[in-house]
């Protein structure tokens, strides 16, 4: 096993109550009182209760739950446009709730950047120049702010139309133009909030995959807010789950399509498509012994792919390679047990 990433981000203990006396909810929601009753007893709204999680340098953190849940309170509190009723937001190992002006500042700068659903993009601005607009605010001179724009307007496709206007492109080019802003910056960690969201079902599956394979190649640490299953399924190395302004459940994705803690969860994941999304190594039993099968399939096979390289038979059975060395064994019997739901 390889170790785990280090965090880059740490949140802990963090709980937002929006009112007029959150300090007086705050002891009320720690003895256990729910977002409801809260608004009912006193106009408070809990926004966010008692957060916990870990975000990996290098990893896709995705946030979701439904409307009203607290994802943009959650990552508004990351660069601190939301002060936390109490918690601490530890950025290498720093906490943010504590910086003064001056390192807030350059945490915004510096640490991170943002993608936002509606793409913000300058209208009078050109596509190079809006690429190039964090490079500008930091001072950086012209001739370099453009090159290092266009390098990114070229990695996402766009080389050809650094002199357009962002009215003329469409709106997953625009997005691209964010995209290649957000990485113009070179802020180690990107949030990006519904960032595809206003997209089309197909230019936003293409940015899903934009994005996915940037992330091969500049492991950033990223931050996605999400309220679609299937966009957060594909996307996320670290899925956290909030309901009510609690985290439900986080963890491995595949970990939580399996075994799901919460009915909340199990009603969530219930119309996923299981074969798409889960991966043999979720389902192999690990381990090697004297009769592997000569068959081999790879860790990151989708349960739908090794389905039709079965075609179908649910009596094989394949040595599972994780990057080319054999690791476990996959049954057919076990990949068919693997789409049908847990009850309970
Ligand atoms: N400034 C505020 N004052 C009072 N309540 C607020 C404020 N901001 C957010 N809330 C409440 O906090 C809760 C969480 O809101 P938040 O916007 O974080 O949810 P969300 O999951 O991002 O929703 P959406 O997907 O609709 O953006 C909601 O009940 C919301 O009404």
């Amino acid at each position: 096993m390889n170790a785990p990433a280090p965090v880059k981000i740490s949140v802990r203990n963090l709980y937002k109550i929006f009112g007029p006396r959150p300090e007086a909810a705050l002891a009320d929601v720690r003895k256990g009182m729910g977002k409801t009753e809260l608004l009912e007893n006193g106009k408070h709204v809990l926004g966010l209760s008692d957060i916990n999680i870990d975000m990996r340098a290098g990893q896709i953190t995705v946030i979701m739950g439904l409307s009203g849940s607290g994802k943009s309170t959650l990552v508004r509190h990351l660069n601190r446009l939301i002060e936390p009723t109490t918690g601490q937001i530890l950025i290498d190992g720093t906490d943010v709730t504590g910086l003064s002006p001056e390192g807030l500042r350059r945490l915004r700068q510096d640490q991170m950047t943002m993608v936002f659903q509606k793409f913000a993009l300058l209208p009078h601005r050109t596509v190079l120049e809006n690429a190039a607009l964090a490079l500008e605010v930091k001072g950086v001179p012209l001739a370099e702010r453009s090159a290092e724009a266009m390098k990114w307007l070229e990695r996402v496709g766009l080389g050809n139309f650094a002199d357009r206007h962002p009215h003329r492109l469409s709106g997953g080019m625009q997005q691209r133009v964010g995209i290649a802003r957000a990485l113009a910056s070179n802020a180690p960690i990107l949030l990006m909030d519904e960032a595809f969201s206003a997209l089309d079902p197909l230019i936003r599956t293409d940015m899903q995959n934009l994005l996915l394979q940037l992330q091969t190649e500049l492991h950033k640490t990223i931050i996605f807010i999400s309220h679609d299953l299937d966009e957060a399924l594909k996307l996320a190395d670290h899925l956290v789950i909030l309901k009510d302004g609690c985290v439900v459940q986080q963890g491995d994705p595949q970990g939580i399509v399996l075994h799901p803690r919460d009915p909340y969860i199990v009603d969530f994941v219930s119309d996923i498509n299981r074969a798409r999304v889960l991966r043999v190594r979720s389902v192999m039993t690990p381990g090697l012994s004297d009769d592997m099968p000569p068959e081999t399939v790879d860790t990151e096979t989708t349960l739908e792919a090794l389905i039709a390289l079965s075609d179908g038979d649910t009596h094989r059975a394949y040595t599972v390679l994780n990057k080319g060395q054999p690791a476990g064994r996959i049954d057919m019997r076990d990949v068919v047990r693997a789409l049908v739901p847990k009850v309970g």
